[in-house]
């Protein structure tokens, strides 16, 4: 499969992009360096390539064991640790068991609520957390965990917890190998919002009924389609330079829009990688993600006539799951018998089109990505290209896409002020 991608060519000229060509050839080249990978977290970028078929064996083996034994499954973490499983488990999951988020939020309202749903279910939870230190998640982990020991004792309780983590290190370490839980690993050389293609997400997509094999395949293809240094041919390259353009012209907000309700997850995801990738030291596009149409009838007013400082990105998908004609009445009160021959899909299109000519129009750059369809491979390929993309532009940017020093201060401040 491939991304095709097409942007605003009367704002955007080609000589500008071609200007590019060398900067992005010593980066790539910079990428898939022996010694920048031994100096930063690029564990992820050859995952694809090199990644273990017999973990994948053990996931599969123990999702399915928990998908037998469990009517509900919670899946416990926070940022990289969960919005990646969020999103594949929103766009791709099509059977029981149900799926929870917890540890994502400090809200006592949504964890009762999951308590509640789950107090007469058979359940069992993952947690996952690479420091194994995440307030949200730890606490969280502590109710479930706590719910399944009194319900199904000590033993059988271990037999439905499982834990991903860093290899080594952390409180969840700890606890998982004192208490003998099953675990599984969060490479040590990928960092949290680069981990979708490890356990951190493959486990719940698993129990999600997602096939996974078919996920990596997709991240595999990707990688062999953006492992080309030159950037005319490299869509994924071609978009961390359009996003550079556009930011050194002034557009320092982007939008990630979705025509897919059950896109919203990625959008967040997505919005997680670039945002604490680039933003530092005073630089970086502000990631946004927007829902269309529904949020056309709300945003379209800023996007049309508001602050010129956004662009789009649109993901288009090109075939959907699903599709429904437009009912027809004889009476036809609201007089929409003329879309007779059309369906839903048809609609979304048209609004697809005609949002994109009038925000061009208004001077909001369009980028627009379109994929053939939902399912596991084009889930695989996108959060590749997005990963990969996602470092270009740090390396453009001259920060560094792997650290995230500005959500430790935050951290810092909420343990002193819980007085540990
Ligand atoms: O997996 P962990 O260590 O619990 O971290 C979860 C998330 O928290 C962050 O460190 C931010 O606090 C993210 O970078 C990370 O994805």
């Amino acid at each position: 499969m491939k991304i095709d991608l097409n942007f605003s060519k009367d704002i955007i000229k080609e000589e500008e992009l071609d200007s590019y060509e060398g900067d992005i050839f010593s980066i790539h080249n910079c990428l898939h360096s022996k010694d920048e990978y031994e100096r930063m977290p690029l564990g992820w970028i050859d995952l694809p390539e090199r990644y273990d078929g017999k973990e994948i064996e053990n996931i599969k083996k123990t999702a399915y064991r928990l998908r037998s034994n469990s009517q509900a499954f919670i899946s416990i973490g926070i940022g990289g640790s969960y919005l990646g499983s969020r999103a594949a488990v929103e766009m791709m999951q099509s059977d029981s068991p149900e799926i929870y988020f917890s540890g994502n939020n400090f809200s006592g309202t949504y964890i009762q609520q999951i308590v509640n749903k789950v107090k007469d279910k058979d359940f069992s939870i993952c947690v996952i957390s690479k420091s194994g230190t995440t307030l949200e998640t730890a606490i969280a982990f502590r109710v479930f965990r706590d719910m399944l020991e009194k319900r199904y004792g000590k033993a059988e309780a271990k037999d439905r917890i499982i834990a991903i983590t860093d290899k080594n290190k952390g409180a969840l370490r700890e606890i998982a190998n004192k208490e003998g839980y099953e675990t599984f690993e969060i490479p040590s050389n990928i960092g949290g919002r680069y981990s979708v293609l490890t356990p951190a997400a493959l486990l719940t997509m698993a129990v999600a009924g997602i096939n996974i094999e078919e996920v990596m395949k997709g991240a595999r293809d990707a990688y062999s389609s953006y492992n080309d240094p030159k950037l005319q041919s490299n869509n994924c390259y071609r978009y961390s330079v359009l996003r550079n353009i556009l930011y050194k012209k002034g557009k320092h907000i982007e939008t990630l829009i979705n025509y897919e309700p059950s896109m919203e997850y990625f959008g967040k995801w997505w919005q997680q990688l670039f945002g604490e990738s680039e933003g530092k030291e005073g630089k970086g596009i502000f990631p946004a993600v927007l829902q269309f149409s529904t949020d056309l009838h709300s945003m379209g007013q800023y996007l049309q006539e508001g602050s010129k400082n956004v662009f789009e990105t649109i993901i288009k998908v090109k075939n959907p799951p699903e599709d429904m004609n437009i009912p027809c009445f004889d009476d036809d009160i609201e007089r929409l018998n003329y879309l007779k021959d059309m369906t839903f899909n048809d609609i979304s299109n048209i609004a697809y089109k005609g949002a994109m000519k009038a925000h061009e129009e208004g001077g909001t750059p369009v980028i627009s990505l379109e994929i053939p369809a939902i399912e596991e491979q084009c889930f695989g390929h996108m959060v590749y290209f997005m990963e990969k993309a996602c470092a270009v532009s740090g390396y453009l940017l001259g920060v560094n896409p792997f650290d995230q020093p500005g959500v430790e201060l935050y951290k810092k401040n909420m343990h002193k002020l819980l007085d540990r």
